[in-house]
């Protein structure tokens, strides 16, 4: 199972979580999140990385230009988009990016909000559903209604999000079935700022699984 660490801000930190056993690294390309990196801070992690390392950028409602620039600058190897991307601007960043992984966050209120995930599936790789905050975008710490997504099954691949914790990780899994999971507030000591301890009790959680 791959298993994201999102919310990466210190090099350090990046090489001690990878060595842990995450598959992919998230960094917050959004200006308004207490966890926000630039390119430059973010190519200073990158260069650190082993390269099966996934190494994924977060935007929310980027224009195209600046996603572009970031992607190169930085290094990434996947774009998550986490607003109110359209399918059709997704469909965009597909294009323009052939080998980079796009993955559409979709941020579920409801039961009925699950189908936009069909539609999605089709312009991009990957799906992340999260929890919905009526303020926030992401790294909320408030979890889905897991029972809802006993049944999920969009047709790509999909990483399960929204406050997961080294806690709750192994009622969510017996619950639903996943390609990914993503973690960021749940193995945090505050916003950026990641408690190894954690990240380390989240693997052995999930080692406990095999
Ligand atoms: O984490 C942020 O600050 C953030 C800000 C704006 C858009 C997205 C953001 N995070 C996206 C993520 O992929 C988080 O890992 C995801 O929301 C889960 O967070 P959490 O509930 O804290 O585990």
């Amino acid at each position: 199972m791959r298993v994201k660490i999102c919310g990466i801000t210190q090099p350090q930190q990046a090489t001690a979580i990878a060595s842990l056993g995450a598959t992919a690294l998230g960094f917050i390309c959004v200006p308004s999140s207490p966890r926000y990196v630039t390119a430059t801070q973010i190519r200073a992690v990158v260069t650190q990385l082993p390269d099966n390392i996934d190494k994924i950028g977060v935007f929310a409602n980027a224009h195209i230009q600046e996603i572009n620039q970031i992607v190169q600058d930085a290094g990434l190897t996947g774009v998550q988009l986490h607003g109110d991307e359209s399918p059709e601007f997704c469909y965009q960043v597909r294009k323009n990016f052939p080998s980079v992984e796009i993955l559409k966050a979709l941020r579920i209120r409801s039961l009925d909000h699950l189908e936009l995930a069909a539609i999605y599936a089709q312009y991009v790789d990957t799906l992340l559903l999260d929890a919905y905050h009526p303020q926030q975008l992401g790294g909320t710490g408030k979890t889905l209604d897991w029972a809802m997504l006993e049944k999920f099954h969009p047709g790509t691949p999909w990483f399960l999000a929204g406050g997961l914790t080294p806690a709750n990780i192994l009622e969510a899994l017996s619950l639903v079935n996943p390609d990914g999971i993503d973690l960021s507030s749940g193995v945090e000591i505050q916003p950026g700022n990641k408690d190894l301890n954690k990240v380390a009790e989240l693997f052995q959680k999930l080692g406990s699984r095999e």
